[in-house]
């Protein structure tokens, strides 16, 4: 059987006393690309934080490989690669000492070679000795994607990870993450708005409406729309947001 490397149970969360997350449950298996959608605002990067422990839910769990992210933190982030907005990244540091402290953070003797080759592929390794604030937002992202994949995570975290990237180097990012799935090495969960990657990458897609889950697609509901083509899929969810 293949593990579960994502549980999410019966999420509350809130911001005040405004409730953003009202029972959210979804699960990702090893070798699985899962996409999360849903409109403005509905609350994909909250539940994306109570994943990465940055927010505390107000009831439920959530475990990464087994490890809840409230009752045992450490034990859970080991197995995270979470992508970071480029806008939180340190700007007074240079791109190397981004990795490095990430490597040193996550117990790693060294940079992973594999995200070492893909930072040259990315033609990021130009820029690794520059400022971060010197960075483009193209740039930043790279980084940042690069950070959630050091250390060989279990599970990916991305937040709309592949905006600015222009599409050379988000085709190598996408199968970069491929590659790590297809060999059942981690699960990706990835929060957009573009359904081009959803239709072409995904395993599993989720709808986040009101706070909850309203609807999942599986590979082969998803793979339907690919082929009627004519923005199906966009149609649907346009029908769906209401
Ligand atoms: N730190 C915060 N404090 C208060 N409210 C917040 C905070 N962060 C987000 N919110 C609110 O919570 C709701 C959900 O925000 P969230 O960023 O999770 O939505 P989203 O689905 O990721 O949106 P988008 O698709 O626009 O990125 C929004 O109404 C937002 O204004």
């Amino acid at each position: 059987m293949t593990a579960i490397v994502l549980d999410v149970r019966q999420v509350h969360a809130k911001y005040g006393k405004r409730e953003v997350l009202s029972g959210v449950s979804l699960q990702a298996p090893a070798g699985e690309w899962f996409c999360l959608l849903g409109p403005n605002g509905v609350g994909k990067s909250t539940l994306l934080r109570c994943i990465g422990g940055a927010l505390a839910p107000t009831s439920g769990d959530l475990l990464i490989a087994g490890h809840s992210i409230i009752a045992e933190p450490l034990a859970a982030k080991r197995h995270l690669g979470y992508a970071c907005a480029p806008e939180q990244l340190p700007g007074l540091l240079t791109g190397r000492q981004c990795l490095e402290v990430y490597a040193q953070a996550k117990g790693l003797q060294a940079l992973d070679d594999a995200v070492l080759t893909l930072a040259v592929e990315l033609r990021l390794d130009g820029h690794l000795d520059g400022f971060v604030d010197t960075y483009s937002l193209g740039t930043r992202q790279k980084l940042c994607i690069l950070l959630a994949l050091l250390g060989e995570p279990a599970l990916i975290v991305l937040d709309e990870a592949f905006n600015g990237l222009d599409p050379a180097s988000a085709l190598l990012v996408k199968h970069h993450l491929q590659q790590r799935l297809s060999g059942g090495r981690c699960a990706v969960l990835l929060a957009t708005h573009s359904l081009d990657i959803v239709e072409h990458y995904a395993d599993k897609a989720a709808l986040l409406i009101e706070g909850r889950i309203v609807r999942e697609w599986n590979e082969s509901e998803i793979a339907a729309y690919r082929v009627q083509g004519d923005s199906a899929m966009e149609t649907a969810l346009a029908a769906a947001y209401g």
